[in-house]
């Protein structure tokens, strides 16, 4: 199909309103059908509660009498079954597949940037106020016609995507003065209401560099989700925006070394048999939260085994429609796997002195073009004296590098500023929850995204109800 630039001249733009026109049509159609649907199933309904009621005194002496057991066995082996068939009824499909048919594709992105660019123009060169354009004033003339809550919405966000952040901001502020309660049922199915504004206007805030605005834009987001509204990053953002900066000198490498002056490096060799006879190389990043690198940890052998298992199992996390929270493919692997599986949780139970056996399964991830796990934490407080405690209670975690990353793809600590170059075959160990069991927020972290090359690591995710801590030496 030849492309035709719709917004390029006003007999193209015409065309577009009969594909609206037909549009229309086959939806009402589509709604006629399910309205129909509807009907018929109220009209039983209530005829069927109707004989229901008669029941509601006495069960069992409704039961007793023949002449109602009858029916009520021949409602329940022949009505319910003709009711269920009816309701899985697809109606309507005839005008679906019309729709389906309608070549919507040659309408493209292109088109609506070319659109959103000529009415930017107009505003530029003859300086327009945003808010005279959205209510329909063009150089002091008043026309019947406005911009909707999601038109403002769109330039607001096709600005951020063109770097003007100051004009984004302007258009997204119009768009909240323009947004209309009445179109509330549809924010869901849009994805264009109040609270997408905001999080547009949060997202555009942290351009401009205005972290307050931002922060209270994202809260506002989530304020006002409705049901069913992805607020997911405004969710995940209102709460970690002070970290965003660090989190980025981390991910550039530009953190230095971990201010405490303590911190050891050294050859660790107690708490276990295994590390008598093999010390493990170990570097302190930080002492509150523990955060420490033990060197060498995973042999070739455990690596090629981790990555072969995980393959066939591969699968893109599945979290929101529109997840830029987690961008990586994930599988699990048992604990006994393999023998190398096994032994390598062995080791890891030597290392942390931590009882793996509640804990939930290691999980390989492999992250793809721009790859990340944006800040988070591992660890969520369970309610006190509410046991067994949930798995998502994570005292501690460890993350096996599995390949090196060309660039990027550091682990990055926003609350400690600390940004760790993944190194193959090395182990990073740090405590989510202090030692009075409480999740500790410092422990926030995330994944860089990836600039070049690979970037494979394992998690263990460490849970249990605290008994675990006991191979801490010096504890019993
Ligand atoms: O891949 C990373 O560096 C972090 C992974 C992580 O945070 C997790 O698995 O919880
Ligand atoms: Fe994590």
């Amino acid at each position: 199909v030849e492309e035709q630039h719709y917004a390029t001249s006003t007999r193209h733009l015409a065309f577009l309103l009969q594909v609206e026109d037909e549009l229309l049509a086959h939806m009402r159609q589509y709604a006629a059908k399910l309205q129909q649907k509807v009907h018929t199933m109220r009209v039983l309904q209530a005829e069927w509660l109707a004989r229901r009621l008669a029941a509601i005194a006495d069960p069992v002496s409704y039961a007793a009498n023949p002449l109602r057991s009858l029916p009520l066995m021949r409602r329940m082996h022949v009505d319910a079954r003709k009711w269920l068939t009816f309701a899985r009824l697809e109606v309507g499909q005839e005008s679906l597949k019309q729709l389906a048919e309608y070549e919507l594709g040659v309408i493209t992105a292109v088109d609506l940037k070319e659109a959103a660019n000529g009415l930017l123009r107009i505003q530029e060169t003859y300086d327009l106020h945003e808010r005279d354009m959205a209510r329909g004033i063009l150089q002091h003339k008043q026309y019947n016609s406005r911009l909707s809550a999601a038109d403002c919405l769109t330039l607001g966000a096709h600005l951020e995507d063109l770097k003007k952040g100051p004009l984004a901001c302007r258009w997204l502020e119009v768009a909240l003065e323009q947004y209309e309660d009445k179109w509330q049922p549809l924010d869901w199915l849009l994805q264009a209401g109040r609270s997408q504004i905001w999080q547009q206007l949060g997202l555009t805030r942290i351009m401009t560099h205005d972290l307050h605005g931002s922060r209270a834009a994202f809260t506002k987001a989530v304020e006002l989700a409705s049901e069913g509204e992805d607020v997911a990053i405004a969710q995940h953002l209102a709460g970690n925006l002070g970290h965003h900066f660090v989190h980025q000198r981390n991910c550039q490498g530009k953190s230095g070394l971990p201010v405490q002056s303590s911190l050891r490096c050294h050859y660790a060799a107690e708490g276990s048999a295994y590390l008598r006879l093999a010390p493990l190389r170990m570097e302190q990043l930080s002492l509150d939260p523990l955060v420490a690198i033990y060197h060498e940890v995973v042999s070739a052998a455990e690596q090629s085994d981790l990555l072969t298992l995980s393959q066939p199992q591969l699968q893109r996390h599945r979290g929101h429609r529109y997840d830029a929270v987690r961008t990586f493919a994930s599988a699990e692997l048992v604990s006994n796997a393999t023998l190398h599986v096994e032994r390598l949780h062995r080791k890891l139970e030597d290392i942390t002195g931590l009882d793996l056996a509640e804990s939930e399964p290691l999980r390989i991830l492999n992250y793809g073009l721009g790859g990340q796990y944006y800040i988070h934490e591992d660890c969520k407080q369970p309610q006190p004296h509410v046991e067994p405690y949930p798995k998502e209670y994570r005292l501690a975690t460890v993350l096996l590098y599995l390949s090196d990353v060309r660039q990027g793809g550091y682990t990055s600590f926003p609350a400690l500023g600390l940004g760790i170059r993944p190194q193959r075959g090395s182990a990073l160990v740090w405590h989510n929850a202090n030692n009075a069991g409480n999740c500790d927020f410092k422990a926030l972290h995330a994944a860089c995204p990836v600039l070049l090359g690979t970037r494979w690591v394992a998690s263990k995710w460490i849970s249990g109800s605290g008994g675990q801590w006991r191979r801490k030496p010096c504890r019993k």
